[in-house]
Formats: structure tokens, sequence, C-alpha cells
């Protein structure tokens, strides 16, 4: 699903209109009552006190349609106008005067602090002040509503975006926004949902279709993918009958240190399990054992090193090598790499201390196969690019690394962002159980087995990231976020990929 910025859905809008041959009123109308649905499905007509915010401006338009429809219904309704302008839109005061037609109570106005309700945590407060025409931080009695609201542990959904967060910037430390429960946003999510500064605002998210106009938002240039199941499902390549093991790629894992043999083993353990045909390590000595023992299907080759890896063997194929997880960064480790880089053409994949391997030798980054797959958590990220002023600024910087070296860049998060040059694609699956040791190198692992069946590494990174947070949510339904380890996600690689196939449950995001 593509993201788009404030400016491409006012497009959007613009072109509907147009085609469609349909009134902004009737568009509001259409995308308000959307709204009403999913609320009056949910609430199924529960006498709770329903307090509706809205602004002036076209949100506030979305709010008092919701009102209308909600009081019509039966419920229990009183609606606020948030008065910070007397610019009131054209949508916004015809919909005022439709109001009159089902009630008798009048909207009360909101001007300064005085006139602030009180709020109540059985409440359910919509919050329909601003959506995307927010141009200016929320300030002054607005902050103080803002404050008020999130403080009332009411059970607030947002409508549109929650109030105060931006399309296309981070509001800043002081600011004021809403911290929504839910939020329904109108026909595309927008990208501050998924930042790690942002995300939090949001809540759980849905996006409604208000059917804007297909062929402009098919054609419109969006470099943002939010990728789920059905994204995830057009990268699979399925496996065919006649085929046998050398047709499914031959992953080589190098990795380990004395005391970290356990991330390797992971690694291993993923790829065969997202359907490498042949699996190899390359360890050092300590850890022969460990590995033939737990994973009988791998082969082990080892390092003359006891504890540290210290070369790399020069004259071994494979199609594609995963190193870095538990290899320490040692100087013989950092020898080892340069050893296996200078050897080395096919995308790699370079996880935990190979990556700080690489913030520490720079000169190795020239090295790196072109297409190579890096996957940084935040932390090996900074030592890669430095520091960032905020998250628009991080991605800006990932982007440049990328576009420098050739390299496509997983940074992982509640949120993983792949970015590949200019594109960027926002990961969708996954949940916080998965902040558990190892994690990080089963990922390495589903995403090497898949270069090494062939698929692009881009490609390759993206299904992985998706199939590996799935296989974290397979793992915590079964389980409970608590109690899930990184071996229950490489469990549950080959139920993710059969899940592909599957009816989605509902049509909501996660966030
Ligand atoms: N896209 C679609 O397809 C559809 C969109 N729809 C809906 O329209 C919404 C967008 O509506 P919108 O453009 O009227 O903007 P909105 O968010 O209501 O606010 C604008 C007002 O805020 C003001 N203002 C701004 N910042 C401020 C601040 N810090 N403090 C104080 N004032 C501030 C600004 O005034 P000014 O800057 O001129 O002072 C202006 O008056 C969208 O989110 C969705 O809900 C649906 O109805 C149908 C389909
Ligand atoms: N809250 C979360 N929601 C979704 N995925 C998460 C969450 N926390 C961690 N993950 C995922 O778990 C993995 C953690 O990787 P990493 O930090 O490298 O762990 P480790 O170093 O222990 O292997 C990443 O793929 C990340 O996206
Ligand atoms: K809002």
């Amino acid at each position: 699903m593509k993201i788009l910025t404030a400016k491409q859905l006012a497009n959007a809008d613009k072109v509907t209109l147009e085609k469609q041959d349909i009134t902004s009123e009737e568009l509001m109308e259409r995308a308000a009552t959307l709204v009403f649905n999913e609320i009056h499905n949910r609430l199924q007509g529960a006498p709770i006190p329903i307090k509706i915010f809205c602004g002036i401006g076209n949100n506030g338009g979305d709010g008092l349609v919701i009102a209308r429809h909600l009081i019509q219904h039966g419920y229990h309704v009183t609606v606020f106008v948030v008065n910070y302008s007397d610019k009131r839109s054209d949508d916004f005061l015809a919909n005022y005067d439709k109001l009159k037609e089902v009630t008798r109570d009048w909207p009360q106005l909101i001007k300064k602090t005085d006139d602030f309700p009180e709020i109540n945590t059985g409440d359910f407060v919509i919050d329909a002040m601003f959506g995307i025409g927010l141009n200016r931080p929320i300030k002054g009695w607005l902050a103080d509503l803002v404050e008020l609201i999130n403080k009332s542990q009411a059970f607030i959904l947002a409508i549109d975006m929650p109030s105060g967060l931006f399309s296309d910037k981070i509001p800043g430390n002081d600011a004021a926004v809403i911290k929504a429960n839910f939020t329904l946003s109108f026909q595309a999510p927008k990208l501050v949902f998924f930042l790690p500064e942002t995300m939090d605002y949001v809540g759980d998210l849905q996006i409604l279709d208000i059917g804007l106009d297909r062929e402009f938002l098919s054609n419109i240039q969006s470099k943002v993918y939010l990728v789920g199941q059905e994204e995830a499902l057009s990268l699979y390549k399925p496996r065919k009958a006649n085929s046998h093991k050398g047709d499914y790629g031959h992953a080589l894992i190098v990795g380990g240190s004395y005391g970290k043999i356990g991330s390797v083993l992971l690694t291993a353990t993923s790829a065969l399990k997202t359907g490498s045909g042949l699996c190899s390590l390359y360890i050092p000595k300590c850890g022969y054992h460990a590995l033939q023992t737990g994973l009988p299907e791998a082969m082990v080759l080892t390092d003359e090193g006891e504890e540290l890896l210290s070369s790399f063997p020069a004259d071994f194929t494979s199609d594609v090598v995963c190193f870095g997880m538990g290899a320490g960064t040692a100087n013989e480790t950092v020898e080892a790499l340069r050893e296996l880089l200078e050897n080395t053409n096919s995308p790699m994949v370079i996880d935990a201390d190979g990556l700080n391997i690489l913030s520490k030798n720079r000169d190795l980054l020239n090295l790196l196969p072109k297409n190579s797959v890096l996957t940084p958590h935040p932390g090996e990220l900074k030592r890669l690019i430095g520091d960032w002023a905020d998250d628009f600024d991080k991605l800006e910087k990932v982007r440049d690394f990328s576009r420098k070296y050739g390299l496509t860049i997983v940074v992982k998060g509640a949120h993983s962002f792949t970015i590949d040059r200019e594109e960027t694609y926002i990961n969708n699956s996954g949940n916080p159980g998965m902040a558990t040791a190892g994690s990080g190198d089963v990922l390495s692992g589903v995403i090497a087995s898949l270069i090494g069946q062939g698929y692009e590494p881009v490609s390759a990174a993206v299904l992985g990231v998706f199939l590996h947070g799935s296989a974290g949510d397979i793992a915590a339904s079964k389980i409970g976020y608590e109690s899930v380890l990184a071996g229950d996600i490489a469990k549950n690689i080959g139920k993710a990929i059969r899940d592909l196939f599957q009816e989605p449950v509902h049509d909501s995001e996660k966030n």
C-alpha cells in the first residue's frame, strides 16, 4: 500500500471530485459516514457518553457529520466546537447547519480554558480538531485542551490523524499532540504513523477506503510503501514440484565466538526453516559440537581460531554469505571479514558485529558487494551513519548511505524500514514479544536464505522482514508476548509462509 503525503491526498481529493462529479461536501459525507459505521459496529448502541471535539476546518466537518449520524442512531453525543479561528470551512458550515436538523443541543463553543468541559474516564472522545491541514504546532489554550483530553483516560478515537501530528514532520518535543487509542484514517496511511517518534500517538490504526479515484491513486508516484500480507505475497516465489535441494540455494553463515555460538545456530536454523536447500556454518572451533548437535541438518566448517573467527575459507562457494552474528570485533575477525569481502562478489547479509566492524573500519564499506543487505538496529545504525536530528532526518541519512554504497538497509524496530536507494518499505507485521535476544539473528537467516534462493536482495529483505514479523505474531498468539524466544520465531517461519495465502482476518492495519 502506498503511503501518501498530505499534498498527494489533497490532489487525489480534487481529482475525485471532478471525475466522480461530486461536491466536497458529498465526499465528506461519504468519508465520515464510513467512520460512523465503524463506531456503530463497535458500540452497538451502547449508552456511553460520546464527546466530539470538532475543529473549524474539514476535519471538524467530519466530526459534525459523525455527530449527526450518531445522534440519529440514539447515541448520547455532546459536540464541542474548538473555535481556534473564525475562518470556518464551507463544508464545516454546511454540516453545522445540518446538525441543527437533528438536535436541539447546540454545539458548545470552546474559545479559552474556562470553556473546557469535564472529561471522564468512561467517556468516548472523538478527536476531530485537526487533520492533514495542521500547519504549525498546537500552542496556548489549544495545547491545554489536548493535555486535558490526553490525561482524561477516556477512550480517544482520532479522525484521519491524531490532532497535533503533521504528515511530513515531527511535531517537536514540547508540542501538544493527541494520544489516541485508535485512529481511523482516510484512504492512505501517513508516514508518521510508523515512525518511532510518532507511532505512539496513533494507537490501533485502520485505513478507510473512501473511494478516491482509483486511476489517480494507482498512477501517483510514491516511493514509500506499507508492506502487509498482500505486498509480501506478491513477492513470494512458490517452490516447484520438479526441483531438488540444489534449486534452493546454499547459504553460508559466518559468525560466532566463545559464549555466542547460539547466535549462528539461530541464523542457520532460520535459513533452513525459510527453505534453503543447503546451509553451512563457518565458526570458531569451540562451537563445533554444539552446532553439529543443535542443528544436524547444517554442515559445519571450523576456523583455525579456537574462540574467534580469524580467516575465511577462500575456495568455498555458496549462493549467499551472512556475516556477523556473535562474531565480536577482534582484530583477527576484522581481517577475516576483509578476506571474506575480497573473495565474495554476490550480495551478502551483514548483521550485528559485522556492522560494528564496518563502522570502525570504514574502508571495508567500499568492498561490500553491491546490493548487499545490512540489518542494523538503531544502535548499530547510529554507529554506521552517525546521529540524526529526528526520524525524518534519519530516513534521509539512511537513503544517502544506501545510495552512496549501493546497499539495502533494514532499519530494525517496531516497524522495520527497508531502504533501498530512493525506495522505502515499512513493515507492518511483528509485535513487542519480538524484543528478545536473538530475534535479529533469526531475521538475518531469513533474508540470507531468500537471497540464496534467488530473490533480488531488496525483495528478500522486504519479504524476509514481513515473514519474520508474521512468524513472531504466530508465536505470540500461541504463547503470549513475554514467552516468545527467538527460536520460536524461527519455528514459525513455515506457518508464516503458509499464512501468506490465508484470507486476511480484518482490513485494519497494525500499529
Ligand atoms: N483528503 C481527503 O480526501 C478528505 C479529507 N477530509 C478531511 O479534511 C481534513 C483536512 O481538512 P482541512 O484541510 O480543512 O484541514 P484541518 O486539518 O481541518 O485544519 C485546517 C484549519 O486549521 C488551521 N490551523 C492549522 N494549524 C493550526 C494550529 N496549529 N493552530 C490553530 N489553527 C491551525 C488552519 O487555519 P490557518 O492556518 O489558516 O490559520 C485551518 O483553518 C482531513 O484531515 C480529513 O479529516 C474528508 O472530509 C474528506 C476527504
Ligand atoms: N516492538 C516490536 N515490534 C515488532 N518487532 C520488533 C519489536 N521489537 C523488536 N522487534 C524485531 O525484533 C528484531 C530485533 O533485532 P535485534 O535488535 O537485532 O535483536 P538481537 O540483537 O537480540 O538479535 C528486529 O527484527 C525487530 O524489528
Ligand atoms: K483529528
